[in-house]
């Protein structure tokens, strides 16, 4: 492996199913193409080898000695054998190494998630090393985009591969297996960000492309069952950020807390819930006329999302977007990810006018709000080798477009698939 090389992952979009999947119901999900970059590179240490953490969209900016972290509190040593729960002693033991921005829960969380990994990954031997570890995304933060799992599958790939504990994707060679890895370690990342996730999120943004996704409650440590939807519809969506924060752990635990206090009650919806999931799975595999198409699965996202309110996870502002939606006559609108913010996804009608179109976007921008134009069921998990770009011209990249131009579309990218 070069000394330098760039990892990337997608975010994605829950067409249905958010929220109920973390209690064992189905949920369908696509990558959405904005991504995450990660620049990994070392250079043979000139004083104490230093771990170097640079990801610039939280401003975190820290570096470790690598010989002075709680090497000795990882009780699995095996790479290869992915734990299924956070080690209790190993976080405690981590926390004091996250003094220095303890008050600052996006840097926490993004350095608690590297440094769980990078303990597991990485080795106290080889640090005859200077590493750092660049990430700039073009994903919002706390949107309902996967920001989290993206950068999880970035990084769990980025430390997988510089270990050599997988090796870069080649077209003859089947990397299901490899793909799996990125997979289940991406999952520990995600459980440090988000406490509870159902592993949908980096599941997507591994594998790419779209899948069914339903993980089972009864015994926790059974892999989860995914469909991947292979041939993905183009979908007429308009895809609406708020801008409202919020944080994904607080939402999914709210929920949690609802369903535990009123199960009788909150068990029914997540069970109609499930019901959307499979009448959609059923029209994405076998889509009838574009028009019944739309109609149909419109219906599904109006019903979703009146379920997820009644779940208590919209917000003002996203009901806002669903008038305006309708006002406006252009199609259904849901909130995808966690909600309480965030993003929502309108579902565009099958003969939807262009001027109608154009008006709601402009009254949705004139809110605040802001809109982008997506691809969906794009590539998942790659690698890019020999860039020839340095981590200051990395840095310096200006916004989304700067980033995607410089290392993203265009570039000799190989993907790890199935
Ligand atoms: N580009 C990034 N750089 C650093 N950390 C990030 C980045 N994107 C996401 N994160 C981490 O993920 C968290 C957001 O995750 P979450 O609340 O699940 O929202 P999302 O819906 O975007 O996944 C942040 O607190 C931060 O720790
Ligand atoms: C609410 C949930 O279903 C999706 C969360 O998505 P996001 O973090 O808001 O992008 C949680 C999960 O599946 O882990």
């Amino acid at each position: 492996m070069s000394e330098s090389f760039f990892v990337s992952a997608p975010g994605k979009v829950i067409l249905f199913g958010e929220h109920s999947v973390v209690h064992g119901k189905a949920a369908i999900a696509a990558a959405v193409s904005l991504r995450s970059y990660l620049l990994v590179s070392s250079t043979p240490a000139t004083g104490v080898p230093k771990v170097t953490l640079n990801f610039a969209d939280v401003h975190l900016q820290h570096s470790w000695d690598i010989a002075s972290l709680p090497w000795s509190s990882v009780t699995s040593k095996d790479p290869l054998i992915v734990p299924h729960n956070l080690e209790p002693v190993l976080t405690a033991a981590l926390e004091p190494h996250f003094a220095d921005f303890v008050s600052s829960p996006f840097k926490h969380a993004a350095a608690y998630a590297f440094l769980y990994l990078f303990l597991h990954l990485a080795s106290p031997s080889s640090a005859s090393l200077d590493i750092t570890y660049t990430l700039r995304s073009t994903l919002p933060i706390g949107a309902g985009l996967g920001s989290s799992a993206s950068i999880s599958v970035a990084i769990a790939a980025g430390l997988l591969l510089q270990n050599t504990h997988i090796t870069p994707p080649t077209p003859t060679k089947d990397r299901g297996t490899e793909l799996k890895l990125i997979d289940a370690w991406s999952f520990i990342g995600e459980k440090c960000i988000h406490g509870t996730p159902s592993g949908v999120d980096n599941a997507v943004a591994s594998s790419g492309g779209a899948v069914v996704f339903q993980r089972s409650l009864s015994s926790p440590t059974t892999p989860p069952a995914i469909t991947n939807i292979t041939t993905f519809p183009a979908l007429p969506l308009l895809l609406t950020n708020t801008r409202v924060a919020r944080r994904t752990a607080e939402l999914v635990a709210g929920v949690g807390k609802l369903t535990g206090a009123l199960p009788d009650v909150a068990g029914p919806i997540h069970e109609a819930i499930h019901g959307i999931s499979e009448k959609a799975t059923t029209l994405l595999l076998s889509p009838p006329s574009q028009q019944e198409f739309v109609e149909e699965l419109s219906q599904l996202v109006r019903i979703n999302h009146a379920l997820l309110d009644a779940l208590g996870v919209s917000h003002p502002a996203l009901e806002n977007v669903r008038r305006l939606s309708s006002e406006f006559d252009v199609g259904e609108t849901k909130l995808t990810g966690a909600g309480g913010g965030g993003c929502a996804i309108t579902l565009l009608k099958h003969d939807v006018q262009e001027d109608k179109l154009r008006a709601l976007e402009e009254r949705l921008r004139g809110e605040g709000f802001e809109m982008y134009e997506v691809t969906l069921g794009g590539s998942g998990v790659g690698v890019l080798r020999e860039s020839g770009v340095e981590e200051a011209q990395f840095l310096g990249a200006e916004g989304r477009d700067g980033v995607e131009d410089l290392v993203g579309r265009g570039r000799a990218w190989e993907f790890w698939t199935q």
